[in-house]
């Protein structure tokens, strides 16, 4: 295929559009849309004026009208001229008007006495405008200028109608001669008609000639056509988009320039800058070599001159973020003297807070040695009455100001009685002591460190007398994706707005020239939305990724196995479960996981029984909220499994909701009593001491199966975790990416399962696995997910008649005892 050659439009084309638009016959004929006080072309006719549906504005009930405007639009419309360009008018374009002047006044002459004959029953005639549409465009109307009278200006281009007037004149006589009686009525009307249509064709001819140049080439004085070979024009190279480049581009420089680092990488942490004697501290609680998040995030972290901007992480999960913070901010803290509130950890679950908490003292202990100060933690997540978490957050505090006591002691005397005072009643939770002579009592931080929840953090900003932020330096924000996009109490802004403002020196670190407040933000899944990140107001900002990522990818640990397991019927998606529990699959994965465990020695463990009944709320005895560990508790009619089961692994089961989680453990006891002593259950509605213990049960090997919900998809640490099942499909990518990841922590290996549906396959696959046509995933990983056949132990895709009774009893079970029923 060849192209065409196009000569280039000529630059005035546009500008002679008007000089070819012909004046409308009309500009001589008096119009329905005169306004007095303006000159009319002609006066008025008094049979016209007559008419009823003619318009006569009146100048009195009218306000001055200026059209100005409304005919420079209208006329630009037409013309696409600009008012600037009007006054160039050529020579013979003059003396066209000259002889268009000549032709209107005979034309207006004629007019009238078509008018006189025509007399007042032709309405059509009178009123212009309601024949315009007729040509099925709104164009024409400019033709008139608004007050009826025409437009000198557009009259000046009609010089080229005129010329064809006389032709038009003997062509209209033509056909009067052929017709006297259609002359007689509409004679004049159709006069004017014709010409409005010619006049309409033409501008509507030129104005599509403007928009379509090769149209209007073809009126222009023909360009010489080039002739060329049959070989092809040379064309452009095809611009070829590549999207993920452009988005990429789009990011500011610091996130689409990450610092990248090998996911294999591991140093001691003494070539980091931290000294050999904490070193040696931080090898005794398990941390020998920095990880290699922590190699590239410490040294950005630790004092020094020139590193000093934000940093935000985004790691796989169980990478050891957390150290890469506690160390580096404890370091800095640990130097200082006096206990200031210095930094803000905040964390969206009561767990993570805890986790978190542990993680910290095991790092202050490490700077405490050679003289450094220990480092005081205090935790604020609502698991306490809030004046008794203020009481441990904040003190009270002796200060000497001889003006403030006199101050205080007039303001005393004018209180009456004290104990009803405003004053006494300021919402702290200690009782209030009194002031040593020339002192006065303050309020003072009793940690350096508080790791909260964001709504308990806003609480105590703006309840708690005395709590500040002023000597804040640190602010983590850890799994930031998660607390980014839910601004619980706006607590960003709130925290935000209290940074900004500061006392001078307040904020300086000790042994650097920062002063300031340092922002590490965390997350397995970092948001790279803008919008959600210019909230945190980071200053110069620095990211780190683990190499083999792209912007907005995460990455799964790269221990990680997973695998499918398709559910043919749902209904007996439990019993899969059981046998999957039950399967060669769940075995140990790494050496040096506990060792097998045999129900036996289970049952005996006090704590493990009491924590394996997590319930949903306070009370033990709430029906079909626990896996109960009652001696008495009697078994299924029939019994799944004849042998002792032994589990040398631990799993962690997801649901969708807590109500799901508690249904299942329940229903996982009754079918697979052998299990039940090694169940717990974790969900959001459990009270905090409860699941504290069902977590420590777990850490201890005491407990081997936690059921739970999304509560601990997110950061929680579960010591030699082997095996995470997704019973019920996570909502997103980034659920399964935090589901899957609470296995493979720490350079473990590690197992995920998903219990795959029918009608749930095309998403599993394509969204989460990455495969299959049309397969788009932002997860990353080392190896495919595998497809493993579990159940189904009749050959046909379904169960033996034995345990579907079996089962069918189980729910029945659990569907009375959710309805009240006790549990025998
Ligand atoms: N240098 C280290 N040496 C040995 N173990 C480490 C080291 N750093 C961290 N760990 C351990 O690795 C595990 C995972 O660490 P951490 O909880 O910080 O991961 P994370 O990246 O925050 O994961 P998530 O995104 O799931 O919150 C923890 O058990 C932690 O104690």
């Amino acid at each position: 295929m060849y192209n065409r050659y196009i000569p280039p439009p000529k630059e005035n084309q546009a500008s002679k559009f008007p000089q070819a638009a012909p004046a409308a016959s009309s500009t001589s004929e008096p119009d329905s849309r005169d306004v007095p006080g303006q000159a009319p072309a002609e006066p008025a006719q008094p049979a016209l004026a007559a008419q009823p549906q003619r318009i006569v504005f009146d100048d009195a009930n009218l306000p001055p009208v200026d059209h100005s405007k409304s005919r420079r639009t209208i006329d630009e419309q037409l013309t696409g001229a600009t008012e600037g360009k009007k006054p160039k008018k050529s020579k013979s374009k003059k003396s066209k008007e000259e002889t268009k002047q000549d032709g209107e006044e005979s034309e207006l002459k004629e007019s009238k006495s078509r008018k006189r004959k025509r007399g007042e029953s032709n309405q059509a005639a009178v009123d212009p405008v309601t024949e315009l549409p007729e040509e099925g465009d709104a164009t024409p109307k400019p033709q008139l200028n608004i007050d009826g009278v025409a437009d000198p200006e557009t009259e000046a281009t009609n010089a080229a109608d005129e010329e064809r007037k006389p032709k038009r004149e003997k062509k209209k006589k033509r056909k009067q001669d052929d017709n006297p009686d259609t002359e007689m009525v509409d004679g004049d009307a159709d006069g004017m008609r014709r010409r409005h249509k010619s006049v309409f064709e033409k501008v509507h001819k030129a104005l599509q000639a403007k928009h379509d140049p090769e149209d209007a080439n073809e009126d222009e004085e023909a360009e010489p056509e080039v002739e060329h070979g049959l070989e092809p024009l040379p064309q452009p190279e095809p611009v070829v988009f590549d999207e993920s480049k452009l988005t990429y581009e789009t990011l500011p420089p610091w996130l689409a320039s990450p610092i990248r680092v090998a996911p294999d990488m591991a140093r001691p942490f003494t070539e980091l800058g931290i000294s050999p004697e904490s070193s040696k501290v931080l090898e005794s609680k398990g941390f020998k070599d920095a990880f290699a998040v922590q190699t590239a995030v410490l040294p950005l972290l630790l004092p020094s001159p020139d590193r000093q901007g934000d940093v935000v992480v985004a790691a796989p999960t169980g990478s050891g973020k957390t150290l890469s913070y506690v160390l580096p901010m404890v370091h800095d803290i640990s130097k200082g003297r006096v206990t200031r509130l210095r930094a803000i950890i905040v964390l969206p679950t009561r767990d993570l807070v805890q986790q978190v908490q542990l993680a910290c003292e095991a790092c202050t202990a490490a700077f405490a040695v050679n003289g450094g100060k220990k480092v005081k933690i205090g935790t604020a997540m609502g698991h306490k009455v809030f004046r008794e978490e203020q009481s441990v957050i904040m003190g009270e505090e002796q200060r000497y100001d001889p003006q403030g006591y006199e101050k205080n002691l007039k303001k005393q005397n004018t209180f009456v009685n004290l104990e009803d005072s405003d004053e006494e009643d300021d919402g702290f939770g200690l009782e209030r002591s009194q002031p040593l002579p020339y002192h006065v009592i303050g309020y003072a931080s009793k940690v350096d460190i508080l790791i909260c929840t964001p709504g308990r953090l806003v609480e105590h900003i703006n309840k708690t007398p005395g709590f500040s932020l002023d000597y804040v330096r640190w602010l983590i924000v850890d799994e930031a994706d998660k607390l980014l996009a839910q601004d619980f109490q706006q607590w960003l802004d709130t925290v935000t707005e209290k940074l900004s403002i500061g006392r001078p020196g307040a904020r300086d670190f000790p042994g650097s020239n920062k002063s300031g407040v340092r922002k590490v933000i965390l997350s397995a899944t970092m948001t790279r939305d803008l919008s959600l990140l210019n909230g945190l107001k980071l200053s110069r900002p620095k990211l780190i990724v683990v190499e083999g990522t792209k912007a907005g990818e995460q990455s799964l640990p790269p221990l990680l196995k997973e695998f499918a397991i398709k559910i043919r019927d749902p209904s007996f998606k439990p019993l899969y479960l059981v046998d999957l529990l039950q399967s060669k699959h769940m075995a140990a994965v790494n050496q040096d996981t506990a060792d097998e465990v045999s129900v036996g020695s289970e049952t005996s463990d006090a704590e493990a029984s009491s924590s394996g009944s997590e319930s949903e709320s306070d009370s033990d005895s709430e029906s079909g909220s626990s896996s109960s560990s009652d001696d008495d508790e009697p078994q299924p009619t029939a019994k799944l499994n004849t042998k002792q089961p032994k589990l040398s692994t631990t799993v962690l089961i997801f649901t969708k909701s807590n109500e799901a989680a508690l249904r299942l453990s329940r229903l996982l006891a009754l079918l697979s009593p052998d299990l039940e002593p090694l169940i717990g259950t974790l969900t959001s509605s459990t009270k905090t001491s409860r699941r504290t213990r069902t977590l420590r049960a777990f850490a201890q090997g005491k407990l081997r199966i936690l059921v739970a919900s999304d509560l601990v998809s997110r950061g929680i640490d579960l010591l030699n975790l082997e095996h995470v099942i997704n019973y019920d499909l996570p909502i997103s990518e980034t659920s399964y990416v935090h589901r899957v990841g609470r296995t493979a922590r720490a350079g473990k290996k590690g197992c995920a399962w998903t219990l795959v549906e029918h009608a749930e396959a095309r998403r599993f696959w394509r969204e989460y696995a990455g495969e299959g046509k049309g397969a788009s995933t932002s997860i990353v990983r080392a190896d495919k997910v595998e497809r493993i056949r579990i159940g189904e132990d009749t050959g046909d895709g379904g169960f033996g008649e034995e345990r579907v009774k079996v089962y069918e009893e189980a729910l029945g079970r659990l569907s009375r005892e959710a309805g009240g029923e006790g549990r025998k």
